[in-house]
This record gives structure tokens, sequence and C-alpha cells, in this order.
């Protein structure tokens, strides 16, 4: 009688202490975050956030938006927490006083399904496999001695570029599509050993017009705004067909690579005093090194390829076609560059990269352009690790962090006239693009800058220098100046939305185009 009497007095008790504790709990956490002070920022909506206020050029968007609610700020895409930097202060900041703790990177779709679950560089964890991978990029892949010993393939392609110019002489050419294929080569052979994608090749299994798409493709992924990152709960409804994109994508990438591997294996299993060629076989040899502190596995050296492939051939040609773009919206500045040239280098011979630290305005320009079209208007995506403190404000652990580097570009406190190309302003001016001028930072800056930023401003400078030194350049069809469209379209990179048509004239003796 006594059990049966007590029962339902138990239950409740229970029930009524269940409830309190869960009332308790929610109360506490409204508590916490009542008392968190959370960067200022627009109101989010429920389920999406602040994404309704992001249209197809997010950096200029959330430029727009940095300019009410200050340099520090926070948005919500979907469930997730954004912080965006956009001043000189705040990059340095997250970039170099806390640059640990914001040295993670979010996890997205593109880096699980288009770099082998996160294996390669740029989107890998911080932790024991990145630093090793950047330790490998530093000794191994980019050091200023191997760099120095792939110069000859670096001029070799720079030449085919003139002279392939030079045939179309005084017709309209896609200047894209040539500055694309010697970055690509280049690229190729410095990690692959050779061209691979070269047309004339007939053991080639992917033509270099499928792969360029396919590099195109792979940056667009990795820049979108894939709905399912910020609300996983609809992640499995892929509403834009990105995440088919990418396993398509990555399908491809993965027949490529794999037939990479298996020839650079066998190469090195069948020469008989075989010694490293290319990066992918410096990786092999890095994979097979038992001493290695974190394994380096066959998808690993695949997802660091394909890093090495994308990262080297869009960046730069992206950049020097802004620059040429923005040189014919301004003709004028053409003959200053002109001046230079044929005062440093002269009218016989064509600009090596040795003879860039000579050519101050040539690295004007190119500074410039970076300035004005950073290809990674807000470098790429990091997150928080842990809860922190910046400028006095909380911000999360998990909270994605941007430092909108070209909104930085455009503060008028820092540039005159911050909407004109004007090289002449970095001129005699101490700001390099290497990551300590924290008002110019193309290549980002801390633990995860560019590795391969050496790499890339060789290959543009060079690769400007001589298109300036070799060709006079015009717009087709009679067009003005004003008449060019500077549209820019968003990815991983930010080129120009129409490609870029010129026409070009060479102005050295003819004898020098015969490469
Ligand atoms: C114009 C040329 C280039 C530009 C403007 C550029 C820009 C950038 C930027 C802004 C980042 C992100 C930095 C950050 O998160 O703070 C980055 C990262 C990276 N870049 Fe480049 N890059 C260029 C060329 C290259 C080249 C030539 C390679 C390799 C061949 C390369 C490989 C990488 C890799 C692997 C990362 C990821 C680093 C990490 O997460 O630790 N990039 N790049």
């Amino acid at each position: 009688m006594e059990s049966s009497s007590s029962t339902p007095t138990t239950w409740t008790t229970y029930a009524l202490a269940s409830l309190a504790t869960v009332v308790i709990a929610l109360l506490a956490k409204r508590f916490r975050q009542k008392k968190l002070n959370l960067p200022p920022g627009p109101k989010p909506w429920p389920i999406i956030g602040n994404l309704n206020l992001m249209g197809t050029l997010p950096h200029r968007s959330i430029h727009q938006l940095s300019l009410t609610y200050g340099p520090l700020m926070q948005l919500r895409f979907g469930s997730f927490p954004v912080v965006v930097g956009s001043s000189v202060e705040m990059a340095k900041v997250i970039l170099k006083t806390m640059d640990v703790t914001f040295a993670g990177r979010p996890k997205t779709a593109a880096g699980k399904y288009t770099t082998y679950n996160y294996s390669d560089i740029t989107w890998s964890p911080y932790g024991p496999y990145w630093r090793q991978a950047r330790k490998m990029c530093l000794m191994e892949l980019f050091s200023a001695k191997r760099l120095e010993s792939y110069e000859y393939i670096r001029v070799e392609e720079m030449n085919s570029l003139l002279q392939g110019l030079f045939k179309s002489s005084g017709k309209p050419v896609l200047l894209k599509d040539y500055l694309s294929t010697v970055s690509l080569n280049v690229i190729s052979r410095m990690v692959l050993g050779k061209r691979y994608l070269d047309e004339s090749d007939a053991n080639s299994i992917i033509t270099p017009v499928e792969f360029k798409k396919m590099l195109d493709e792979l940056f667009l992924l990795n820049g979108v705004l894939n709905i399912g990152d910020s609300i996983p709960w609809l992640d499995f409804l892929d509403l834009q067909g990105y995440v088919k994109r990418m396993k398509v994508l990555s399908k491809k990438f993965d027949g490529f690579l794999e037939h990479v591997l298996d020839e650079h294996n066998a190469r090195r299993k069948d020469e008989k005093n075989y010694v490293s060629q290319d990066m992918v076989d410096v990786l092999l040899d890095l994979a097979s090194d038992p001493n290695l502190e974190v394994k380096l596995e066959r998808h690993g050296v695949k997802a660091f390829t394909q890093d090495l492939l994308a990262g080297g051939t869009e960046s730069s040609a992206v950049t020097v076609e802004w620059a040429i773009s923005e040189l014919l919206k301004k003709p004028e500045l053409f003959g200053k560059a002109t001046e230079e040239l044929d005062r440093v280098i002269g009218q016989s011979r064509w600009v090596t990269e040795k003879d860039i630290p000579d050519l101050p305005y040539i690295e004007a320009i190119v500074k410039e352009t970076m300035r004005m079209h950073p290809v990674a208007p807000m470098l790429v995506p990091r997150c928080a690790r842990e809860d922190c403190k910046v400028a006095g404000y909380d911000i999360q652990k998990g909270t994605r962090v941007l430092v909108n580097v070209w909104t930085i570009g455009r503060d008028p406190a820092l540039w005159e006239k911050p909407e004109e190309f004007y090289p002449d302003r970095f001129v005699g001016k101490d700001i390099d693009v290497k990551g300590h001028d924290y008002e110019l930072l193309p290549f980002g800056s801390g633990r995860r800058m560019c590795p391969g930023y050496s790499l890339g401003l060789k290959v543009i400078q060079s690769n400007l220098a001589n298109l300036l030194h070799g060709y006079k350049w015009k717009l087709p069809n009679d067009m003005k100046p004003e008449e060019l469209d500077m549209d820019e379209i968003f990815g991983l990179s930010t080129p120009r939305k129409i490609p870029l048509v010129a026409i070009v004239e060479p102005r050295l003796p003819r004898h020098l185009y015969s490469l």
C-alpha cells in the first residue's frame, strides 16, 4: 500500500525536478548569452540569419554593412556567427596578435568533397597535419633554392606566351586564355614534372581546356555561399546543387591525379638512379618517409597536388588580366611603364626576374592592381578555435572569421582617392605585399598566409613586365576606355565578369620575337 500511494508523488517530484533543471539550464544559457558582448551587426532573421543581405558579390555587400556597423562586425550566416574585420587594426589583431586563435578553417562542403575530406593545405584544420604541410612548403616546395631551380621553366613558358601573342598581333585576343595557359604550364611542370595537359601529348588523359574548366569550377565551388554550410539541417537537400557539382568535380580530379601518381610511382620503381624531379616526387618521397611526424597518405599527396595546381594557376592570371584592364582604362599609364622599361632594360632584350627590383613602376602597378582587385577579397575564411575577446567584444569558438582586404584597400583614411587606379601612390613607399603591411594583404598574413606568394609574385611581375615591354595595347573595335566593363564575379578568386579582349602590336625589334 505504501509503495502504490508514493508512486505518483515520486513521478511528480521527478517531473518537476526535470522541468526545473531544463528551465534553469535555459535561463543559464540565456543569462550567459545576455552577458556576451558581441560585435555590432544587423539583426539576424530566424533560420537564414543575415544571408538575405548578401548579394552576388558578398565582399561588396559586407563592405556596405561594415560602413554602418564598423571595423569589427558580427553577421549570422544561417546557424553560424561570422565576424568580419575591415580595418588595418582589426586585420592586425586577427592575423597577427591572435593568429593562433584564428588559424582554424571552417568545415565546408567544398573542403569535404573537393579536397579529400580536408586533407589539403588550404582547408585542413589547424594541427600537426597542417603544420607539417606548411613545413613541407617552406623547406621543400617553395624554398628559394627550389624556386630558382625552376626559373628556366618560367622563362620558357613566358617565351611561348610572348611568341603566341606575336602571332596574333593586330587581332583581338582573349588575354586570360594566354595567361592561364602560361600559369598552368608553369605550375604543371613544377608540380607534375611535365605539361601533362599538352595538346600535342597523345597520352594526355585530359585536355587543357577541360582542365582549365575544372579549375574554374573548383575555384567557384570553393568560394560560393553554399546554403548547407550555413544551415546544416538543410544540407541534405543541396538546394543550389553545389554539392552534386562538387562530387562530380572531385571524381574528375581524382581520375587525373590517380593517373599522375601511378606514372610517378612507376618511374620511382623503374629508374635505376632515381632522383626526385618535381613536387609530386618530393611529396611521394615524404609519403614514404617513416620518420614523418604525421603520416602522409596517398589521398593527402593527391590533395596537396591539387592545391598547388589550383593555387598556382588561376590567381596569377586573374591579377595580370586586371592589371592590363586597368591600364587600358587609363592609357596614359602605359607611357610611364614603357619609359621605365626602355630606360632600365633597353629595346634589345626581354625582362628577366632579376630585373624586377630595378623596375619600381612595374612593381607599383602590381601592388595597385592587388589593392583594387585582391584575388581573394576576404582572404580564405578562418575559424575561431576558442572563445576569445577582440577589441572588448566576445567571439565564440567556432565563429567564422573574415578579413575584408577589399574594404581595407578602399579605406579613404589610408588611400587618397581609393577608387582611382594610381600606381604612383606606391612609388618610393615602403609598402610590400608580403604580409607585414596590413593595409595591403593580397596574400593574407600570419600562419595561414599564402605559402606560394613568392612564386605567384614572380610570375605576375615578370609576365606583366614583358607584356608591357613587348607590346602596345589597345581595345578592340575603337572601344573607348570608359566603355570597358570592370565588373567582377565572386568565387575563391575574383576574376573579370567579361574576359578582357585586347589588340596587341609588337614594340621591340622583330628578331626578339623568335624565342
Ligand atoms: C597571385 C597569386 C596568389 C594570391 C593572390 C594568393 C592568395 C592567397 C590567399 C589570400 C590565401 C589565404 C591566406 C589566409 O587565409 O590568410 C592563400 C592561401 C593559399 N595559397 Fe595562395 N595565392 C597566390 C598564389 C599561390 C600559389 C602560386 C600557390 C601554390 C602553388 C598557392 C597556394 C596556396 C595555399 C596552399 C594556401 C592555403 C594556405 C593555408 O591554409 O595554410 N597560392 N593564397
